[in-house]
């Protein structure tokens, strides 16, 4: 199969669809690899690299589009790489459709088939092309979170870990998934107060297990959320229903409960955002606020750090991608229903229930057209 992979456009977007290792495999299986020019610069892969692994590279991310089979990248697809799509062409990739009803209908459009990470499934209950991404995203959460709570950000100038004889931050964290628990994992080793609310009862007592008393874990209602509130400095928003537009958990009216300057960091705001002040921010202008509380919304947090996070994905999504270019999508989503999963549009139609709910669209189910 022809393998294209273009350099990402999203603002501050510095991860690449392919490692040089992910390029070897594919190639040593008989298929040919195009990256655009300095697709992996920002990870740390140079042209050369990838030449080394047997890619041929190319000028333009027009080329690669007109080339490849499968296109396979990081982040959805922006309005103008849209046009390039064609029908029959795959794309994998995070899509995130349910808040996005523009790309959502540039897609099924375009006839391509899309396959989106963040809906591929393990038969364990996990996502795991979601997961690696989440444990960076939940490790930088408290990161950034304890930056923007400095003055100069327009936080309330509290520490999370607090000094002998000045109480740490409070910390809710809402969702105790995979980003929820890579969260608490580092605030609680920064030395924060935190509480951990989801809607699980075998996830909170998994995670009351794990960190045996150094934190707290509470279902999550409103009552309870609204009972935090006046304590918390820091929320961060980890909670998802899968494909699904995020439940929006904090309103606006809700926020007169938070101290002034306290910090919402809304990880979730790639799947719409769990607050509903949230709006989608980027890494050069991270932070606004409203009503006197700083709202940190980047959706491509894991771009931050993209070395760490473009292995992390690339080990999780190359046996997928090697199946996909090995079998074709359709032996290869017949032999495997996780990755059936992952099937969001093909061929002009949505395949996926929990986003054609989100928009008001009619899916048919995967299954008929494999
Ligand atoms: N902004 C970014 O750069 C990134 C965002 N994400 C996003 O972070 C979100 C969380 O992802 P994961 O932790 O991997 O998901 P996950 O599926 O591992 O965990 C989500 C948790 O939310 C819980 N939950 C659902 N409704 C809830 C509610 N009303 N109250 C409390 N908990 C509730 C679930 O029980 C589950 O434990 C997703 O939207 C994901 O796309 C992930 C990586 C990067
Ligand atoms: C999951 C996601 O949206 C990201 O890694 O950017
Ligand atoms: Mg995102």
């Amino acid at each position: 199969m022809k393998i294209g992979c273009p350099t990402e456009i999203k603002a501050q977007e510095c991860r690449v669809g392919l490692t040089p290792n992910a390029v070897l495999e594919a190639v040593a299986r008989g298929h040919e690899v195009q990256v655009q020019s300095g697709a992996g610069i920002g990870a740390g892969f140079t042209d050369d690299d990838y030449a080394a692994a047997g890619a041929t590279i190319a000028g333009t991310a027009e080329e690669v589009f007109a080339q490849a089979e499968m296109i396979v990248k990081v982040k959805e697809l922006q309005a103008n790489e849209r046009k390039m799509l064609r029908e029959g062409q795959i794309l994998f990739a995070y899509l995130h459709l349910a808040p996005d009803p523009d790309q959502t209908h540039d897609l099924i459009a375009s006839g391509a088939t899309a396959i989106a990470y963040e809906t591929v499934t393990d038969g364990k209950g996990g996502l795991p092309l979601l997961a690696p991404m989440s444990e960076v995203a939940g490790r930088l959460a408290p990161q950034t979170g304890s930056w923007a709570l400095q003055k100069a950000n327009g936080g309330s100038g509290v520490l999370m870990g607090g000094v002998p004889g000045v109480r740490p931050a409070n910390v809710a964290i809402i969702g105790g998934g995979v980003v929820g628990t890579a969260a608490a994992r580092v605030a609680v080793g920064m030395g924060a107060n935190v509480t951990v609310l989801d809607r699980s009862v075998p996830r909170l007592s998994y995670l009351d297990d794990m960190f045996m008393g150094r934190l707290t874990t509470q279902y999550s209602d409103q009552g309870a959320i609204e009972g935090l509130l006046p304590r918390m400095d820091l929320v961060v928003g980890a909670v998802l229903i899968p494909g699904a537009a995020a439940p929006k958990l904090i309103s606006r009216d809700q926020l007169s409960l938070l101290k002034p300057g306290s910090v919402l960091v809304d990880v979730a705001i790639d799947q719409g955002g769990c607050f509903e002040t949230s709006k989608a921010t980027t890494h050069q202008d991270p932070i606004y606020e409203v009503d006197g509380i700083v709202h940190y919304c980047v959706a491509n947090m894991p771009g931050a750090v993209a070395r760490t996070s473009t292995i992390a994905l690339g080990n999780a999504t190359m046996p997928h991608m090697l199946a996909i270019a090995g079998k074709g999508w359709k032996q290869a989503m017949a032999d495997d229903a996780n990755l059936l999963n992952g099937l969001n549009v093909h061929a002009g139609q949505l395949t996926y229930a929990a986003v054609g709910e989100a928009l008001g669209i009619d899916t048919v189910k995967p299954q008929s057209v494999i």
